[in-house]
């Protein structure tokens, strides 16, 4: 399970957990202007802007998660198995392999406005980097200062549907997800007011705090982490300077965190939260804390040459980093 999210303060904020039982070895990797793609299906492709994020690279090849660019549009790939379909390449269309999607929309786009004219005329196909990996089966959030919209290629074709809470989890489709929030219109974060017998009241009480989301779900499920972050992220409240902004953000995945034991996937093999990001995608900064370091580590685009020409890689800071006190 994975689980994607945007918060607005002064600065954009994108980030998201990548939940697995097991880790493709990735790293933070800068992919600056002018880097050249070769593309499956057409001719070689390069980047107008740099981007940051998180990538195994295979060879000299980002094959990204979730990164954002220096115009401050960002994407994240999630699970979406059973539902995601793709295609053969198509006639007229831009022939996007899925592991080519994020560098293409991100290395050329400023914003989701120019990454929907761009999504007009896709067509993601089915082809494997290499024959060693399998397809991945995803669905994407796409997110700027001021909207984010999910990207769905299924069956029945391309779906981009406007994502007004700005969160992303896996199945089922995202007009289901959505649908989904109406059942729970009436959790709030004050306390609630006892309207349970109508005319013939009981005389109930709030007995406790937080009784107005009694109900909000508490499970792993990809419906419920939906229902969870989004009601954590629309009630969220923080100061809006960059540490206020980034301690909130990581509060907000907080609440869909997943610990080891909690969700077998196979016989002894668990899902676990293997990392959480958070990008200031107005500054170009990733970032991230990993299952087993929870000090947040960052990674800041523009002390880089973004220019270069080469990936500029940071592999992650793993293993608890604990202050002593005495
Ligand atoms: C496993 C990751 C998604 C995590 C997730 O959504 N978990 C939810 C599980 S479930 O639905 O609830 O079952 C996905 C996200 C991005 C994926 C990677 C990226 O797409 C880049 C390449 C693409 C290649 O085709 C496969 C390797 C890979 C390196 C992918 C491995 C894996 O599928 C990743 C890491």
């Amino acid at each position: 399970m994975c689980t994607a999210a945007t918060y607005k303060t002064k600065d954009f904020y994108m980030g998201r957990t990548l939940d697995y039982e097991c880790s493709y070895g990735e790293e933070v990797t800068i992919t600056p202007r002018g880097y050249t793609f070769m593309m499956r299906h057409g001719k070689p492709y390069q980047t107008k802007y740099a981007l940051i994020g998180m990538a195994h690279v295979a060879g000299e090849y980002p094959l990204y998660y979730d990164a954002i660019n220096e115009k401050g549009l960002g994407m994240a790939g999630l699970n979406f198995v059973g539902n995601a379909f793709y295609t053969e390449p198509a006639e007229g269309k831009d022939n996007v392999a899925q592991f080519e999607l994020i560098p293409w929309i991100l290395g050329q786009c400023t914003s989701v406005k120019e990454a929907r004219v761009l999504l007009e005329r896709i067509c993601i196909t089915n082809i494997s980097f290499h024959e060693s990996m399998p397809v991945s089966s995803l669905h994407w959030i796409i997110a700027d200062q001021d909207e984010a919209i999910t990207l769905e290629s299924v069956r029945e074709g391309i779906k981009i549907y406007d994502n007004p809470v700005g969160v992303l989890t896996n199945n089922p489709p995202f007009d289901r997800q959505l649908a989904g929030l109406n059942r729970y219109m009436g959790l709030s974060a004050k306390q609630p007011k006892n309207t349970f017998g109508g005319a013939n009241e009981l005389p109930l009480q709030a007995y406790s705090r937080g009784m107005g989301a009694l109900g909000l779900p508490g499970d792993l499920s990809s419906e419920s982490r939906f229902v969870r972050v989004s009601f954590v992220k629309m009630n969220s409240l923080s100061g809006d300077s960059e540490s206020e902004s980034v301690s909130q953000f990581f509060h907000i995945l907080g609440s869909v965190d997943q610990q080891r034991g909690c969700c077998e996937v196979k016989e002894g093999a668990y899902e676990i939260t293997i990392y959480t990001s958070c990008c200031n995608a107005s500054k170009g900064i990733y970032y991230y804390t990993t299952y087993e370091n929870h000090q947040i580590t960052a990674v800041d685009m523009n002390k880089e040459d973004l220019n270069a020409k080469k990936l500029i890689r940071f592999p992650l800071v793993c293993g608890e980093q604990i202050r002593w006190q005495n």
